[in-house]
């Protein structure tokens, strides 16, 4: 019985702390570890990192909407070299040429350990998913990768000290959770795979920070929006297409109903604040998970702004049902004041200033430049 109750009160000690920051009690995947923090010393904001001192970058599912510019952030930042994009796609060959590139499964447990070892990373970053719309087409893919798949990622990243970001979602949320807005801490049933499987990564990755230490960081973003990458089958995709449609035929078929509304983000503000929640000294974040935001518009309040510039557009609708119930369950204003408050969050783009730099980005001039110039 003493052994018992010696045993209920570590376990006590260690549900009770509000970081572990112990040494792993049992092992993960067989292998004994004592979790290494990456050390946070710089200050938030103005972080410069030395030769000696920059973190040793992986990141998983790089070859996305989201990951290709991450890393071009990145290696600003830290150094070509400390960078490395991975996927299991082949790269386009401005992306092989830009910078270290690797093959990697997340579902091979054993090649992503090698990686890791043998490239000395220390910050992971795990882009891997099946987003919204795809994965309700494929939920046995959908669960592998965005479930299986954070598993062994989680367990490498605490095996190896590793700092870890896997990115959330609005999609983490569901038809029960406050809407307008919807803050960090409420009621989460989501009811597609991807919102569940995202769920399930915040909890484990919390988990896995309070048992075993592990520097687990996550940030929900609301929908993407980016000029040039295309996004991977989510249902705030309308949001970039409508762009591409608008400046090539002046016209766009909307998947959804024109009063949907949802959080939104341009792709800038994105990766920005994943370098700073990834930069931030670890006691300035009294959570491991934060909603980010920046905008809310609904299908008919972007074509309106697009028209400001390109009068001519026309929007008909074509509802797809099963976007439109997922919309219809997501957040429709995102509550970020925690993300604010504690490391200093502050979006720089608005509807108007996303609306001009996209077309922008996409004029036909500018592209017919950057094709002459490649
Ligand atoms: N783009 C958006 O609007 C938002 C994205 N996010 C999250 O950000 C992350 C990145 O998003 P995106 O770049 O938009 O996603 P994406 O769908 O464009 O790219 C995902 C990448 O994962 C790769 N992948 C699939 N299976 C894999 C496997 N077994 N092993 C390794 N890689 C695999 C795919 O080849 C693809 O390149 C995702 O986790 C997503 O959930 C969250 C909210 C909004
Ligand atoms: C908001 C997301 O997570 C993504 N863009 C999707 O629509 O699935």
């Amino acid at each position: 019985m003493p052994v018992v109750r010696t045993l209920t009160r570590t376990v006590k000690r260690v549900l009770q702390s509000p970081v572990c920051g112990c040494q792993a009690v049992t092992s993960v995947r067989f292998i004994g570890f004592s979790p290494r923090q990456v050390t946070s010393d710089a200050s938030f904001h103005s972080v410069s990192f030395s030769e000696a001192d920059h973190p040793r970058v992986l990141i998983t599912g790089g070859l996305g909407q989201l990951g290709v510019g991450l890393a071009k952030l990145l290696r600003k930042r830290y150094g070509n070299n400390n960078v490395i994009l991975s996927d299991i796609r082949k790269p386009p060959d401005h992306v092989f040429h830009s910078g270290p590139f690797i093959y990697s499964d997340i579902l091979d447990y054993k090649n992503l350990r090698e990686i890791v070892v043998n490239n000395r990373i220390t910050w992971l970053i795990h882009y891997s998913a099946l987003l919204s719309a795809v994965g309700e087409a494929n939920v046995p893919l959908a669960r592998a990768v965005n479930i299986t798949g954070l598993h062994n990622i989680l367990d490498i990243a605490a095996e190896h000290g590793l700092r870890l970001f896997v990115p959330s979602t609005i999609g983490a949320f569901g038809p029960t959770s406050p809407r307008n807005p919807t803050p960090d801490l409420c009621i989460q049933r989501p009811r597609t795979i991807y919102g569940v499987s995202k769920v399930h990564a915040e909890l484990m990755g919390e988990y896995y920070h309070y048992r075993y230490g592990l520097d687990f960081r996550c940030l929900r973003y609301p929908g993407i929006i980016s000029a040039d990458s295309q996004p991977g089958g989510g249902t705030t995709d309308y949001a970039v297409q409508i762009f591409h449609d608008a400046i090539k035929s002046g016209r766009f078929v909307c998947n959804l109903k024109p009063d949907t509304r949802l959080p939104m983000m341009y792709i800038d503000d994105c990766l920005r604040a994943t370098v700073e929640v990834l930069e931030a000294p670890a006691e300035s974040l009294t959570m491991r998970t934060y909603n980010i935001n920046a905008m809310s518009f609904n299908p008919e309040e972007l074509a309106q702004e697009v028209r400001k510039h390109l009068p001519e557009l026309e929007v008909a609708y074509d509802v797809d049902a099963v976007r439109q119930a997922i919309a219809d369950s997501w957040p429709m204003n995102f509550d970020d004041s925690n993300a604010r408050k504690d490391w200093g969050w502050k979006h720089e783009y608005d509807l108007p200033e996303l609306v001009t730099t996209m077309l922008g980005y996409l004029s036909p001039q500018r592209l017919d430049a950057q094709a002459q110039a490649s």
